[in-house]
């Protein structure tokens, strides 16, 4: 079944005629539109459309799987009126602002307007055969870089500069950065999202990288945790235990595994070691065209992995003041247990 196919079973499911797509990422998934914030899909029973305005016009020509109508609001709404007519038309609940929604009752006084959630991230959690290219093609890039990086992360460094290699390397070949970078070190290590700062790394100290690649829209997401110099019996105590969970959980990854119970295999490990308070978040999460999209690895997911699936693998422990450890793998559920993706050594501490 194509995507739209699969979403109109779906809107069906949901009791909605039509679906106003507004989510940026949800626009692109549909229509091929790279633009997604700047444009909106409308899929009647018929039709899908995107909507556009001029600065697009030669970009959603060559990109857009759907027809395209250009203009910008209210002369979309208006297009869209008649159509509309009687129906029952979703909205993206999670998305659409309170303004936007009351101009969609202004325009569309004929429709019977319905707030929907999860319709699209729900069929984006399962990544087509293209998909898993552009974030494998994303994920060697990013390993790529890490290796060319790693050599710089030593005493005397600052975190900034680390992040900044990172981000330049990554520019140089047409990416970007997936998200703001993170290098922790020392103490900072405790801060689980500790975007990189002005600090100077020391001796004996551990630095989390935590870096992603954006390519052709697509994310990679993955965290290392090195050592320079030698660190202190205590964090490597901490380190070897959170590596533990990470390999296990990794290891347990296949079809039909659900996202809490890889949470808790890795949660349990953490615990056995003194660290289950410190493994603040989530083991993981999906990634795709969004860093953080469905499947969810945390204690309250219902998500049950299955093929096509791309997940993080990402325990980590926290001692405030003293330093910290994440160790994350990117990891495809295939038909009968997993690949990981991400290729970067991890140390021996
Ligand atoms: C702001 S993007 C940061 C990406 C990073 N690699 C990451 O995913 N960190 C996790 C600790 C995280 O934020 N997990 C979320 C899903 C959570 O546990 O709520």
């Amino acid at each position: 079944m194509s995507q739209l196919e699969q979403l109109r079973a779906a809107m069906g499911r949901a009791g909605v005629d039509a679906l106003w797509i507004s989510d940026a990422a949800n626009v692109r998934y549909l229509s091929g539109f790279t633009s997604g914030k700047d444009g909106k899909v409308l899929v009647t029973p018929q039709d899908a459309t995107l909507y556009t305005d001029a600065r697009y016009t030669v970009q959603a020509a060559q990109e857009s799987r759907v027809p395209t109508f250009i203009a910008r609001p209210p002369a979309t709404l208006e297009h869209a009126a008649p159509g509309l007519a009687g129906l029952r038309v979703g909205f993206e609940a999670e998305s659409l602002t309170v303004a936007e929604l009351e101009q969609l009752r202004t325009y569309w006084p004929q429709a019977t307007l319905v707030g929907t959630a999860g319709l699209l991230s729900d069929l984006r959690m399962v990544k087509t055969p293209d998909e898993v290219q552009a974030v494998r093609d994303a994920q060697a890039l990013a390993d790529r870089v890490f290796a060319q990086v790693r050599p710089m992360i030593r005493a005397g460094v600052r975190e900034l500069d680390v992040a900044l290699e990172i981000e330049s390397l990554l520019r140089r070949v047409g990416a970007e950065s997936a998200f703001e970078i993170i290098v922790a070190s020392g103490p900072r290590g405790a801060l689980p999202h500790g975007v990189a700062s002005d600090r100077v790394i020391g001796d004996g100290e551990l630095v989390t990288v935590d870096m992603g690649a954006r390519l052709n829209g697509y994310n990679s997401d993955m965290t290392r945790t090195v050592a320079v110099g030698t660190p202190s019996p205590e964090m490597a105590r901490v380190y070897r235990a959170v590596l533990e969970a990470e390999e296990a959980a990794v290891r347990a990854v296949r079809p039909g595994v659900r996202g809490a119970d890889l949470d808790a295999l890795a949660r349990d490990i953490l615990t056995g070691h003194g660290l289950g308070e410190a493994f603040a978040h989530s083991l993981g999460h999906g990634v795709g065209l969004m860093v953080h999209e469905g499947p969810s690895l945390r204690g309250s997911s219902e998500d049950v992995l299955r093929p096509g699936m791309i997940v993080t693998v990402e325990p980590g422990a926290y001692l405030p003041d003293v330093g910290g450890v994440r160790i994350e793998d990117l990891v495809l559920v295939t038909e009968d247990g997993h690949e990981v993706l991400s290729r970067s050594e991890k140390e021996a501490v």
